[in-house]
């Protein structure tokens, strides 16, 4: 699942493992289990996290490998969160992993991502949930992450999602995606 920040991924991944009992893996649940860890490579990854930056590709996709692993002979399939954020992770994903068989594309306007994030901030408890460091996630997931969705889109695999509706509407947009896949 791709979108920019506080497009709405993290609240339809959590419908979608509900109603269709995938695995969730989220880059930045697991970051943050990191961060919480209290670890070296904790502390160094909320530094980068703060700035609004993107944290070293290997650290990410180390991550995501060894909780795909850790459950794969239990796993219906897995539903990824907040990665490939640039075209460099979908390219190495697939040389250590496999090609995903659906993009969800979760499409907001700026000022909705904006103005939902700065909602979230009020009770997230995000270090990155302020208004200075949301203004340079949207800058950096217009330029390194939306080129992403148009490498999918070369080989057919993305459906995009209004994500201006209520989340019951976007949801019902994403299970018609899904479903098509069967
Ligand atoms: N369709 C929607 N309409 C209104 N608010 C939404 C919608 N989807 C998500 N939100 C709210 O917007 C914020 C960001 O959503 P979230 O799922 O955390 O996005 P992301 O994981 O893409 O950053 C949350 O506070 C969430 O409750
Ligand atoms: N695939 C990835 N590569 C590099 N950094 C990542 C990453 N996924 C997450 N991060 C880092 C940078 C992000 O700004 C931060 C929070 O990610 P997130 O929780 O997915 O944000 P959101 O759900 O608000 O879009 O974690
Ligand atoms: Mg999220």
């Amino acid at each position: 699942m791709a979108g920019g920040p506080g497009s709405g991924k993290g609240t339809q991944c959590e419908k979608v493992v509900a109603k269709y009992g995938y695995t969730h893996l989220s880059s930045g649940d697991l970051l943050r289990a990191e961060v919480a860890s209290g670890s070296e490579r904790g502390k160094q990854l909320q530094a980068i996290m703060q700035k609004g930056e993107l944290v070293p590709l290997d650290t990410v996709l180390d991550m995501i490998k060894d909780a795909m692993i850790a459950k794969a002979d239990v796993s219906k399939g897995y539903l990824i969160d907040g990665y490939p954020r640039e075209v460099k992770q979908g390219e190495e994903f697939e040389k250590k992993i496999g090609a995903p068989s659906l993009l969800l594309y979760i499409d907001a306007k700026s000022e909705t991502m904006v103005s939902r994030l700065m909602k979230r901030g009020e009770t997230s408890g995000r270090a990155d949930d302020n208004e200075e460091t949301i203004k340079k996630r949207l800058d950096l997931y217009y330029k390194a992450t939306e080129p992403v969705i148009a490498f999918y889109e070369g080989r057919g695999i993305v459906r995009k999602i209004n994500s201006e509706l209520a989340v019951d509407d976007v949801f019902a947009e994403v299970s018609k995606a899904i479903d098509a896949l069967k």
